[in-house]
């Protein structure tokens, strides 16, 4: 009996027996190589996600995730336990605060703070954490047009302890957007580039549908497909995602260009209450509007 032939006959004999009588069929004598071709197959044609193995963040790589609950915004922070380097990826001005309590609980020091893009709908932290935190240089992309300590280019990377977090150009939500990956951890941080089974709007700003379309297709996905990927955004309470999940069960990126322009231009979603206070404020690293000492 061919391979081939064999993963067929396997094929069929799992896909008619009920479950429990799997392990008991005659496949045993079927390669283990040949089993896993099987599954693949079954499970494509069930149109289920094969997991790639996930890689696990190293013992010495701290992440946290954050929430501010107004905005619908996560912020990140991620750490070097050894050295106690840290950095905070899109901080939120009314939450300014409560990271600062963390990164000092944590015996933290704040290297940098991190825009993916100038928001569009709520104050950046970054301006009060250098004043909650001196030392803290804020980062945000030369492209964006916004105020910071540090702009970053394309490929550009910034260190914290033996991390190396490098600054991806992904325009198209704005001419700014920046995702962050941290390569050696399989990590990924998109802004409003890609959001969960979503993308950024392309309608404010500088917005431009076909542009997203290519910075998700020609960088973002052709990450390693095992990737984390962490959105600056989520508005159903998804947390995390993949890069192979979205390149299969994304609604609009999966779509060729040109539906998703149109996709994209048909979304008649209301402009972001807080667009005209915000994009002002984060031009200037949203120094100011600070919340006034309780
Ligand atoms: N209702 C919110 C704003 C929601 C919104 O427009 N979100 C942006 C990201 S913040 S610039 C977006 O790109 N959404 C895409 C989508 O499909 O929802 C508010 O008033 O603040
Ligand atoms: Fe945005």
């Amino acid at each position: 009996m061919t391979v081939v032939s064999r993963i067929l006959s396997a094929s069929s004999k799992i896909l008619l027996l009920p479950s429990r009588s799997i392990a008991t069929t005659s496949v045993s004598y079927i390669q283990p190589s040949a089993l896993v071709q099987v599954a693949q197959t079954t499970s494509r044609l069930r149109n289920v996600t094969m997991l790639t193995e996930r890689k696990p963040f190293s013992s010495d790589f701290f992440f946290r995730q954050l929430f501010d609950e107004k905005s619908w915004t996560y912020s990140y922070l991620l750490g070097d336990i050894n050295s106690k380097e840290a950095v905070l990826i899109d901080p939120v001005l009314e939450q300014a605060k409560r990271d600062a309590k963390l990164v000092q609980e944590l015996g933290f020091n704040l290297t940098y703070a991190l825009n993916t893009h100038m928001h569009a709908d709520h104050i950046t932290g970054t301006g009060y954490l250098k004043q909650l935190l001196p030392g803290t240089i804020s980062v945000i992309s030369e492209a964006s047009g916004a105020k910071a300590d540090k702009y970053l280019r394309d490929n550009e990377v910034v260190k914290f302890g033996r991390f190396e977090l490098k600054a991806m150009s992904t325009p198209g939500h704005t001419n700014g957007c920046m995702t962050y990956v941290v390569e050696e951890q399989g990590v990924a941080f998109t802004g409003d580039t890609l959001l969960i089974r979503g993308c950024g709007r392309t309608d404010f700003q500088e917005g431009d549908s076909r542009t997203l379309y290519k910075s998700v297709h020609e960088r973002i996905f052709t990450l390693p497909e095992n990737f984390r990927l962490f959105p600056a955004h989520d508005y159903k309470g998804n947390m995390e995602t993949s890069v192979a999940e979205e390149k299969q069960y994304n609604p609009r990126l999966t779509k060729d260009i040109d539906g998703f322009v149109e996709i994209m231009a048909n979304l008649n979603l209301p402009y972001p209450k807080m667009i005209d206070k915000a994009v002002p404020a984060n031009r200037e690293c949203g120094l100011y509007d600070i919340p006034k000492e309780e």
